[in-house]
C-alpha cells in the first residue's frame, strides 16, 4: 500500500488556527501517511510538497466572516498555475477557528470549498454527525454543527492561546480519520486500476 500524502496549508496571525493545525497533523499521522504542516509565509519553498500531495487542508482564522487576508493572499498566489489546473482531482478539505460559537465560520468554510472548486479539487466535507442526547446537543463531537469543514472555537486573546475545547479536539481527530479514508481509498483504487489497465 503506498502512502497518503496529506499537506495543511494554513495562516495563523495569533497563534489559534495554528495550534489547531499542528493538533491536525498529529491526528493525521500515521504508518500509511505522510503528513506537511506548512504556514502561508513558508509557501514559496513549499510548491513541490503542495504539487505532490494527494490531499491538501486549507485552514485560517475567521476574520470579519471570511478567510483572513494572510490566507486570501497566499489564494492568489495560486493563480500563477491556476490555468494549468495542477490541482485538478486532488482531494480538498478546510478548516477555520474563531472565538465565537458562530462567527460566520460557515462563510469562511465556503469561501474555500470555493477556491477547491476553482481549482477543480473534490471537497471533503466534515462527514462528522452533531451528537444529540434527549434532544439537547452536547458539547462533544461537531459541537459546532458544521457540516461544510471543521470548524473550531478559539479564546478571543490576541496574547495567549489555551487548550482546544475538549469537543472540538474529539471533533479534529473523527476529521483526521475521514481524511485517511477518503485518501488512502482513493490512492489504492487508482494504483489497483493502473495495474489493471497495464496487464
Ligand atoms: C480582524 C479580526 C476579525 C475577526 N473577526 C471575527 C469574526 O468574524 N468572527 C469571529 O467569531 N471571530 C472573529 N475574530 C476573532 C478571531 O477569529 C480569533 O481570535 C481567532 O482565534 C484568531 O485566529 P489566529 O489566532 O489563528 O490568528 C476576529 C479577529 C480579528 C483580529
Amino acid at each position: 500500500m503506498q502512502k497518503g500524502i496529506i499537506s495543511i496549508i494554513y495562516h495563523s496571525n495569533h497563534g489559534h488556527t495554528e495550534q489547531a493545525a499542528h493538533m491536525l497533523a498529529a491526528a493525521l499521522e500515521s504508518p500509511h501517511t505522510v503528513v506537511h504542516l506548512i504556514h502561508v509565509s513558508n509557501v514559496k519553498q513549499n510548491w513541490s510538497t503542495l504539487h505532490g500531495s494527494d490531499t491538501i487542508v486549507f485552514g485560517c482564522p475567521t476574520y470579519f466572516g471570511n478567510v483572513s487576508a494572510g490566507f486570501k493572499a497566499f489564494m492568489e498566489t495560486t493563480g500563477s498555475f491556476w490555468y494549468k489546473q495542477l490541482w485538478k482531482n486532488k482531494w480538498a478539505a478546510g478548516f477555520t477557528v474563531s472565538s465565537t460559537i458562530g462567527g460566520d465560520k460557515l462563510n469562511t468554510l465556503q469561501s474555500l470549498a470555493l477556491f477547491a472548486a476553482q481549482h477543480s479539487m473534490h471537497w471533503i466535507s466534515l462527514g462528522v454527525l452533531p451528537r444529540y442526547i434527549n434532544d439537547e446537543q452536547t458539547d462533544g463531537q461537531n459541537r459546532l454543527a458544521s457540516y461544510m469543514g471543521l470548524m473550531i472555537q478559539s479564546d478571543n486573546s490576541q496574547q495567549r492561546v489555551d487548550a482546544i475545547h475538549p469537543g472540538d479536539l474529539l471533533t479534529i481527530e473523527l476529521f483526521a480519520q475521514r481524511l485517511m479514508e477518503v485518501t488512502l481509498q482513493s490512492k489504492n483504487s487508482l494504483l489497483q486500476l493502473d495495474s489493471a489497465t497495464s496487464l
